[in-house]
C-alpha cells in the first residue's frame, strides 16, 4: 500500500500556475524530502494536503483515501507540523498535549494513554512538566510532533520543521524523525529549502516553478547535492559557471545508471 499518492496534480491562482501534473508516491516507513527553491510551489502542495485549499486538478490519495471523494478518511491519516509553532509557551508539554486531544475530542482516559506513549516515543517523558517556554527550539518541535500524531496518523507532513534552529538541532531533529520512519514505519514528508538536510537514503523530490525536475533517491543524483540541485533549478547562487562542467561529466551518467529521473530538464544556470 502506498502512503501518499500524488496524482498529476495541477493548481493555478487565477492564471497563475503554482503546480503542475505533479506526481509521485512514497511508501510507508520512507522519509520523503521535498526541495524546492522559493516560489518552486512547496507551500501550495502543502495547502493541498492539508486542504486548506479545494483540489483543482488531479487527486492526492493517502494510505489509498482520495482526498477528493472522502477527505475525512484521508486526513485521519495525517499528522501536520506547521512552519509556525502553535504551542502555548505558558502550559507544560503535557498540558500542551492534553488541550490539542481535548480540542479534538479524544476521551480523556484514551487521550492520557496516547499522551503517555508520544511522551516516551518522542523522548519527553522527563520534560512533561517543564514549560514550553523553558525548552529549546528542537524540543519544542518534538512536543508539536508528538501533538501531531496522538491520532495515531500514519503520514506525518512537516513544513520547514527545521526553520529558525541552529546546526545542530536541525540535525537532531532530522536524526529523530527519520528514526521514527525506521522504527515506527510512520511515512514522513519534510519539505525544506536547506539542502543539507537531505540524506543519501532519502526519497528527493525537488519542485521548480511547480514542476519535478527530479524524483528518487537521495544519494543517486550526484556526490554533490549542491551542485545538482543548482544544475536542475537553474539556481545561481549554487552554479556557476565553473561548475556546470563538472556536472556534465559525472551527473548524466550517474544518474542514467541509477534510475534516478530528471525531468523536464530546465534552462543552464547563466554563468
Ligand atoms: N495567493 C497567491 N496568489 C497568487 N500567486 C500565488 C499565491 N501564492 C503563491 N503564489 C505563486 O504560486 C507559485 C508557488 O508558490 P508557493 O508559495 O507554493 O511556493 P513555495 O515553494 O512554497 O515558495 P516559498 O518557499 O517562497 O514559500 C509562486 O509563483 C507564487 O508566486
Amino acid at each position: 500500500m502506498t502512503a501518499l499518492a500524488v496524482e498529476a496534480l495541477g493548481f493555478a491562482y487565477g492564471a497563475r500556475r503554482a503546480l503542475d501534473e505533479l506526481t509521485f508516491e512514497l511508501a510507508p516507513g520512507r522519509f520523503g524530502a521535498l526541495l524546492g527553491p522559493n516560489g518552486a510551489g512547496k507551500s501550495t502542495l502543502i495547502a493541498l494536503l492539508t486542504r486548506l485549499y479545494d483540489l483543482q486538478q488531479g487527486d492526492i490519495r493517502i494510505f489509498g483515501h482520495s482526498l477528493r471523494h472522502a477527505p475525512r478518511l484521508a486526513l485521519r491519516q495525517l499528522g501536520v507540523v506547521f512552519q509556525q509553532s502553535t504551542l502555548d509557551l505558558d502550559l507544560s508539554v503535557q498540558q500542551n498535549l492534553a488541550y490539542h486531544a481535548a480540542l479534538h475530542g479524544m476521551p480523556r482516559r484514551e487521550a492520557q494513554a496516547r499522551i503517555e506513549e508520544e511522551l516516551l516515543r518522542q523522548d519527553l517523558g522527563e520534560r512533561r512538566h517543564d514549560k514550553v517556554r523553558t525548552l529549546n527550539g528542537g524540543h519544542r518541535r518534538r512536543v508539536e510532533i508528538a501533538r501531531a500524531l496522538l491520532h495515531q496518523p500514519r503520514l506525518l507532513l512537516l513544513d520547514e520543521a527545521s526553520a529558525g534552529l541552529d546546526p545542530a538541532s536541525r540535525l537532531a531533529l532530522g536524526r529523530h524523525v527519520r528514526n521514527l520512519c525506521r522504527e515506527q514505519g510512520l511515512c514522513v514528508l519534510w519539505t525544506t529549502h536547506l539542502l543539507d538536510e537531505v540524506e543519501p537514503s532519502d526519497d528527493l523530490l525537488i519542485l521548480h516553478h511547480g514542476q519535478r525536475v527530479a524524483w528518487g533517491k537521495a544519494g543517486q543524483l550526484g556526490d554533490d547535492l549542491a551542485i545538482s540541485f543548482a544544475r536542475l533549478t537553474g539556481d545561481e547562487a549554487l552554479g556557476r559557471g565553473h561548475v556546470r562542467e563538472a556536472l556534465r561529466a559525472n551527473l548524466d551518467p550517474q544518474a542514467r545508471r541509477s534510475g534516478f529521473s530528471r525531468e523536464h530538464p530546465t534552462e543552464e544556470p547563466q554563468a
